[in-house]
């Protein structure tokens, strides 16, 4: 791949964590030929200075690797403050120039890796000072969050818009490059076995849960306007909603892809007013012990307001009113100092008419398929079988894929598959404007009602799966939580 690659925020946690890392995995995969990155921060740095922080950060997230003098040689660094418009100017003549040295065909991305109240006013400059003048391809990479609701994103998009077309602007959802998340698509829609039961008459329920045990951590600030609600759910929770409810595409082309996922956002049952508090849960953790760890409450940390009405914790039943759907509820849930680092879906079969097999009047396991986002990676299905040597007694026996795949959390190998793509041009796993219009519409509805009303936090301890409406949630309907711990896939090395 041949391109010039600025990266705005090039000192920051993101760069430095996953980004560069992700760059060394694709130089060393033989991935980029001809490339060149210019880092953009306001710090004074040199480029020495600089490419020796590429270096570090290569070397703090993935060891001693080799080549990493030459890999770091293509590293530039500019001191610019993106809110002054006289510095895009000698940012345009630096980058013409290292274009003409490398010979990068005027392909240039424009990664945004720095607080949202930038990306607009960066988007327009590129175009006003003609950085966005190229004979190549121009692309934006655009980090998270999208706005902070409906009205918001729509400003930024058409920010963005001015200097970009659609198709130029690649939106970073990470959940989007984990492999398990692409492979959602591939084992409904290559397995003769799933595809026909994939439907309400087969499906009474899907929970997909993503809970982490760090708290806010460092990002007091960010969080506390934003809360689980739009950190994760108007987000990558919804977008594994839609990978997962999303009609098999004509053919598997961004266009096809995204135009399926838009039709399950269209679909979704809005929740307004009093249903807010009857579909969705939401919750703030307290103090509590993690792993032999005390742990402080949400309004003890840095940064949090002491009185802090915002959600660490949101549960929820999403129901999508198609013909495919009608009647099975999505339940998701996903907050921060729970019990557990996990991402999963488990996919409930309805229970077959009656058990022949064992006692008339107790039911069978219903059949389950898990898919194991992270840490560990694959998929298992669980079926009933006989019990070896006894009568006619029936077990619960499991099939499992395990990916041997690493373990860790939210990875550089997410950025890099994302990275690549948009040098590909391959906007399949990045979402579109309709995907995000329509997911603030339906989460806006529901901080509407919250923001209006005070819950008495905090309601859940930390190192535990959320406040008890979360289970009273399913229980209603006749269901309960897979317990995500139970549901471990082994890993094989
Ligand atoms: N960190 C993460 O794991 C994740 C981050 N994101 C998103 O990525 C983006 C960046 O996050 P993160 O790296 O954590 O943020 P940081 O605060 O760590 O970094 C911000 C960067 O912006 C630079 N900067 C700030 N103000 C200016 C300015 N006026 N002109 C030029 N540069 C400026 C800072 O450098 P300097 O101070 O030298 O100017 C720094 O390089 C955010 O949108 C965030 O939501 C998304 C998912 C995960
Ligand atoms: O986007 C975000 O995701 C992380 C969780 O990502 P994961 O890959 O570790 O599951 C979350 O911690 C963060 O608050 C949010 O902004």
């Amino acid at each position: 791949m041949t391109s010039l690659i600025m990266i705005f925020g090039a000192t920051g946690d993101l760069a430095k964590r996953k980004l560069f890392p992700s760059l060394y995995r694709l130089f060393s995969k033989n991935k980029l030929d001809k490339f060149a990155v210019i880092g953009v921060a306001r710090r004074p740095l040199s480029n020495d200075e600089f490419q020796q922080s590429v270096k570090d950060s290569v070397l703090s997230a993935l060891g001693n690797k080799d080549n990493l003098d030459e890999f770091v040689s293509h590293f530039y660094y500019q001191s610019h403050d993106v809110a002054d418009s006289n510095s895009y100017v000698s940012l345009k003549k630096f980058a013409d120039e290292i274009d003409t040295n490398y010979k990068l065909e005027g392909n240039r991305i424009f990664y945004l890796a720095m607080a949202p109240e930038f990306f607009g006013p960066i988007a327009l400059h590129l175009k006003s000072d003609g950085l966005t003048d190229v004979t190549g391809y121009k692309r934006l990479v655009i980090e998270k969050p999208f706005g902070h609701d409906l009205a918001s994103a729509k400003e930024l998009n058409k920010q963005i818009r001015t200097a970009f077309s659609e198709e130029e602007v690649y939106r970073i959802d990470h959940y989007l490059g984990k492999e398990m998340v692409r492979n959602i698509e591939v084992i409904r829609f290559a397995n003769a076995i799933f595809e026909p039961l994939w439907n309400n008459r087969y499906i009474s329920n899907i929970q997909i849960t993503s809970s982490e045990t760090l708290g806010v951590e460092e990002r007091g600030r960010y969080y506390e306007s934003s809360g689980a609600l739009r950190d994760m759910l108007q987000n990558h929770m919804m977008q594994m909603v839609a990978l997962l409810a999303m009609e098999p595409p004509i053919k598997l082309t961004t266009d096809e892809i995204r135009s399926e996922k838009v039709r399950v956002f269209r679909a979704l049952r809005t929740v307004d007013g009093e249903e807010v508090n009857q579909f969705f849960v939401r919750g703030q953790y307290g103090e509590g012990t993690i792993e032999d760890e005390q742990v402080p409450k949400y309004r003890d940390e840095p940064m949090v307001d002491k009185e802090s009405n915002t959600e660490t914790f949101v549960a929820g039943k999403i129901m999508i009113d198609n013909f495919r759907w009608a009647g099975v509820p999505f339940y998701i849930r996903t907050g921060k100092r729970m019990t557990t680092k996990s991402t999963k879906i488990v996919i409930q079969f309805k229970d077959i008419p009656m058990n022949l097999y064992y006692q008339t009047e107790k039911m069978l396991n219903p059949n389950l398929l898990v898919i194991h986002i992270q840490p560990e990676e694959g998929i298992t299905l669980h079926l009933n079988a006989k019990k070896a040597g006894g009568h006619l007694d029936a077990q619960t026996v499991k099939l499992s894929f395990a990916n041997t795949g690493i373990h860790a959390m939210n990875t550089p190998e997410g950025y890099e598959k994302l990275l690549f793509d948009c040098m590909r041009g391959d906007a399949t796993n990045f979402t579109h404007w309709d995907e995000v219009a329509y997911s603030w519409a339906f989460v806006d509805k529901i901080s509407e009602v919250w923001e209006k009303t005070k819950e008495s936090f905090p309601n859940y301890q930390s190192g535990t799966m959320g406040p008890k409406e979360t289970d009273e949630l399913l229980e209603k309907d006749g269901y309960f939580w897979w317990p995500v711990t139970d549901l471990e896939v082994d890993i094989c090395k």
